[in-house]
């Protein structure tokens, strides 16, 4: 028995279960409530990207999952269930100890993730605490994994400091590393923004491969929703805060039921063929995420909105076999949870 059939959106076994899941921040203008009841499942071997504009929570949402929030957030209610066991009830140790070992995450700039004054060997031995095996065995695991994420002649490069590589390189030691331990869940949190296109398409392969190679699981958040076309089985929208439609890739991107999906898709520039000068932009602007909301997020921007959307949230709307989103246009035959 699942421990919230209503809203799980997926039938494949979840190694990260999140659900219900608030979050505010803190700030001297009031609580900004950056997630809002936000529902998500990453299922064994399975890549789920999360997707949004700017702003809509997608990083605070990974970085909730890893452990690694600022210290003005604060977690009002929900659970993050990891391999059976609910991560937010974990002490601080036992937590850690999941960090670089079942848990492993490659961020935006890979100098978040090395250490400028130490070379890559040391980094990449000392990333294998958990593991068993001499130093020698250790590096010479550093090695093989730096050759397969294309570091070419790793034997004379890992003595290296980061400074030596380019960014591209650097993003790729930083895979190596992260996966190097072997996680069972990656979170990879906008690993190929900061890369040129052609870096970003042999990136997204690499983690593919690597990926289908090791088993593991990766949450993946990106603005580049090509990206994640690619790369992903499954995939969350986010919008201001809320998980607003989720569910396989193919039928998120080939039929949209939200009316923020839509909009999103429609201004994705790898998707609009005709020849134009100004790219189309979602009119409007993202609410604020300061006090309680009533009524759909979305009600603002939306073109079909009733009044029902503004007096009512919206609850979840079963659209498809694995597809679930918040909308009341959906039709009250179709709603799984409130
Ligand atoms: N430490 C913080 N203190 C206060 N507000 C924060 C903090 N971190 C994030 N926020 C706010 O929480 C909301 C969600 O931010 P988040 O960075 O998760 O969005 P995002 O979708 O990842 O955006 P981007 O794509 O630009 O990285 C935003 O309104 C942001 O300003």
């Amino acid at each position: 028995m699942r421990r919230d059939d209503s809203i799980s959106p997926t039938s494949a076994l979840p190694l990260l279960e999140i659900r219900r899941l608030c979050l505010d921040f803190g700030t001297p203008r009031g609580r900004v409530h950056a997630l809002r009841n936000v529902s998500l499942d990453v299922p064994f071997g399975q890549v789920v990207g999360i997707v949004g504009e700017s702003g809509s929570g997608k990083s605070t949402l990974a970085y909730a999952a890893m452990g690694l929030l600022p210290e003005n957030a604060d977690v009002t209610a929900g659970s993050i269930v990891f391999e059976g066991k609910d991560l937010l009830k974990m002490s601080a140790p036992a937590r850690r100890s999941l960090l670089g070992d079942r848990l492993s995450m490659i961020f935006q700039d890979p100098m978040t993730a090395l250490n400028p004054v130490r070379n890559i060997e040391s980094q990449m031995i000392d990333i294998q605490h958990h593991e068993q095996g001499s130093r020698s065995e250790k590096r010479a695991r550093a090695l093989e994994m730096l050759h397969r994420v294309g570091i070419p002649d790793p034997q004379s490069r890992i003595g290296g400091y980061p400074h030596h590589f380019s960014g591209g390189m650097r993003q790729r030691i930083c895979i190596a590393m992260a996966l190097l331990v072997r996680p069972a869940l990656l979170i990879a949190d906008e690993p190929t923004t900061a890369l040129d296109a052609t870096l970003e398409v042999q990136i997204i392969r690499l983690l593919k491969d690597l990926q289908k190679e090791i088993g593991c699981s990766i949450l993946f958040v990106s603005h580049h929703l090509g990206a994640v076309a690619e790369l992903c089985d499954r995939v969350a929208v986010m919008y201001a805060g809320e998980v607003v439609e989720q569910g396989a890739v193919r039928d998120i991107f080939h039929k949209p039921a939200h009316p923020y999906t839509r909009a999103l898709l429609e201004c994705d520039p790898g998707r609009i063929r005709k020849k134009t000068r100004t790219l189309p932009t979602i009119p409007g602007e993202v609410p604020s995420l300061l006090g309680n909301k009533i009524g759909c997020i979305f009600r603002t921007r939306c073109q079909h909105a009733i009044s029902r959307c503004v007096q009512e949230n919206p609850g979840e709307y079963r659209v498809g076999v694995d597809q679930v989103a918040r909308c009341h246009l959906l039709g009250e035959e179709r709603l799984v949870s409130a």
